[in-house]
């Protein structure tokens, strides 16, 4: 079976600056791959250019077997609702002017209003938050609340692929925790498939099922999450691992196994 996405040989570069030199990896259909490394490694110039809110310099990015790297807008657009994005802040991301119902019906184009709404409602259903929650805007919902709305308006297109920028890690722990909770059901319930792109080795251990490690825009090491977080083969990847385990950094949910092994 092929892969749902490809991704081979990518390079981003701003100007003279190459954020992403070389870097390949795949994702299965149905599975959630991490991208993990500190701040500046490249992983949001990797995520940015598989929605193309960048247009990578070189490379392929295979989506269903269709290179969408380089492609231009026209042919694009119709593909972009396969590949959406979960940023890290909602607030950010969601127009504080519409509703929460709004904010999720808005990608959901040719349908009569009233489909649109139902379509909405079933949407927040999903994410688990109840009816009350579609009349109200931004402001008026908690942070996890807004998340939630952010994957359901990601949802709205049936994406293939979801990716996930750093998506709990602005959240407090215990709301991190429940919104990974809800990924890893949504996943189950519909065979959802993530690019999970986060700083944490403890939060991308409860998610992810494969690991790549960047470092200053190329992959330093990748395998299983078990393998790289039982025995990490580079010295970044302990560093990020010790990173994880100290609970004065540890932002994410208890890494169980990492503290058995320590
Ligand atoms: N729009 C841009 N213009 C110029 N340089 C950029 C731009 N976006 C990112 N960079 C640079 O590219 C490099 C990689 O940044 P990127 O945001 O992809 O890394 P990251 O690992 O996601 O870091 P962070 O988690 O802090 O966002 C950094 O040196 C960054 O300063």
């Amino acid at each position: 079976m092929s892969p749902l996405l490809s991704v081979e040989d990518l390079v981003v570069s701003y100007g003279g600056l190459r954020a992403v030199d070389g870097v390949s990896f795949t994702v299965d259909e149905g599975t959630t791959l991490a991208i993990v490394g500190e701040s500046g490694c490249g992983k949001s110039s990797v995520a940015n250019a598989l929605v193309r809110l960048v247009t990578p310099e070189s490379g392929r990015v295979v989506l269903d077997g269709v290179d969408i790297a380089r492609m231009p807008e026209r042919t694009l657009r119709p593909l972009r609702r396969k590949i959406q994005m979960v940023f890290q802040d909602p607030y950010g991301s969601l127009d504080p002017h519409l509703t929460a119902g709004r904010i999720v019906a808005e990608p959901l184009s040719g349908l009569s209003r009233a489909a649109r709404d139902k379509e909405a409602a079933r949407l927040l259903d999903l994410v688990r938050l109840p009816a009350g929650i579609a009349e109200r805007r931004p402001a008026e919902l908690s942070g996890g609340q807004r998340q939630r709305v952010g994957i359901a308006r990601a949802l709205a297109t049936s994406p293939r692929l979801l990716v996930c920028d750093e998506a709990t890690s602005a959240l407090d722990v215990s709301v991190q925790a429940r919104v990974l909770e809800l990924l890893t059901e949504l996943q189950a319930e519909q065979g959802l498939t993530y690019l999970f792109i986060s700083h944490n080795l403890g939060v991308v251990r409860e998610i992810s099922s494969r690991i790549v490690v960047m470092r200053a825009g190329v992959i330093v090491e990748s395998g299983t999450t078990a393998d790289v977080l039982a025995s990490p083969t580079h010295e970044y990847t302990r560093r990020l691992r010790r990173a994880a385990l100290d609970p004065t950094t540890m932002r994410g949910v208890k890494p169980r196994e990492l503290v058995a092994q320590r």
